[in-house]
């Protein structure tokens, strides 16, 4: 965990996520190619339940190994009610977040998943008329207190979005934007960005051409590089919406199989309308249904043995 303090704010990193917020990020089906190659969720009953806690792991990953269930919590939230204007989206929210492992959020659309994800980095405190209410202590603190410094937290918590949103620069330009910010010297900018690529599993692929421009990367290259760009501030915490979604089923493979690496130096919350996904990268699932948080606990669990019976419908694909 690191050791910085929320304290004074500078604006230069706002503006970063303020030009992340602008990008269009519309809701999009789960990518039928994905869904169609990989175990079906449309089957019912509770035989599909345990299929799917089983669907075979693509690579040699098994959360199931890792799963740590008294690692320490990263991040506490304790009852979150969260309101868009008068309409109030997300009740008396309580989740642990455990260090260094993949929380895996679930529940049908608009159930409030990509909300509760941004409550954990201020994200939401850019759209007007919006309120939150309880308490998420990361290192201590309440994130949602008004002295927080959101500039650093958001260091601190980085976010990856749904559809990749690289800057119109170039390759090393993206990475480096955060730590050029911070004003780094261009040695530790260049390790860094090197070390960051080389951590989202990019560097073989564009270190001779780090000049180009970013856009010219395919799309899962350039989620890779959305994710080099927020390890480049050395973040504690990688908040993913959704990553996949926009991506085809090998470049998806990729970001799954990093996500499995990534969760070895850092705790990482994901929103997935996957379930296959979910059960193939976290150790912890949290299945959210009408802004309420039904049920919790590790993914196998929820996938083998759901206690409440709207988690099972979920999963047995009955309704979502
Ligand atoms: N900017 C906004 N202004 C008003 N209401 C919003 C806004 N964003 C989301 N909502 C509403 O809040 C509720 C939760 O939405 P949210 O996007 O968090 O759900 P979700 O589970 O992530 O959905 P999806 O899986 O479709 O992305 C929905 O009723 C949605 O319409």
């Amino acid at each position: 965990m690191s050791e910085r303090s929320l304290g004074d704010q500078s604006s230069s990193f706002d503006r970063l996520q303020q030009y992340q917020a602008q990008v269009k990020i519309e809701p999009i089906e789960e990518n039928k190619v994905i869904k169609e190659s990989l175990p079906s969720i449309e089957v019912n009953g509770d035989a599909m339940v345990k299929d799917l806690a089983q669907s075979e792991h693509k690579g040699n990953f098994d959360p199931n190994k890792t799963l740590n269930t008294t690692a320490g919590l990263e991040i506490d939230v304790r009852d979150v009610n969260f309101f868009y204007g008068k309409k109030q989206v997300l009740f008396d929210v309580s989740l642990p977040i455990r260090s260094r492992q993949v929380t895996a959020l679930i529940g049908p659309s608009g159930c409030g998943k990509s909300t509760f994800l941004r409550t954990l980095n201020r994200m939401n405190d850019m759209i007007p008329d919006t309120r939150v209410e309880g308490q998420a202590l990361f290192h201590d603190q309440n994130i949602y207190d008004r002295k927080t410094d959101v500039v650093l937290l958001r260091q601190q918590i980085g976010m990856v979005f749904q559809r990749p949103n690289p800057f119109p620069k170039s390759i090393f330009d993206n990475v480096a934007y955060g730590l050029r910010v911070q004003g780094k010297p261009r040695k530790y900018i260049e390790e860094m960005v090197e070390k960051s690529l080389r951590g989202a599993a990019l560097w073989d692929e564009v270190k001779d051409r780090l000049r180009s421009s970013a856009l010219g990367l395919s799309g899962g290259q350039q989620q890779r590089l959305c994710i080099a760009r927020a390890l480049a501030v050395q973040p504690d915490v990688l908040l993913m919406d959704e990553p996949c979604s926009a991506l085809d089923p090998i470049a998806t493979l990729k970001i799954e199989e990093l996500i499995t690496e990534l969760v070895k130096e850092y705790t990482i919350v994901i929103v997935t309308h996957n379930m296959q996904q979910a059960a193939r990268v976290s150790h912890f699932t949290g299945f959210f249904l009408s802004g309420k948080l039904v049920e919790y606990g590790p993914t196998t669990q929820i996938f083998e043995r759901p206690q409440q019976k709207e988690t099972e419908d979920y999963i047995s694909g009955r309704f979502g």
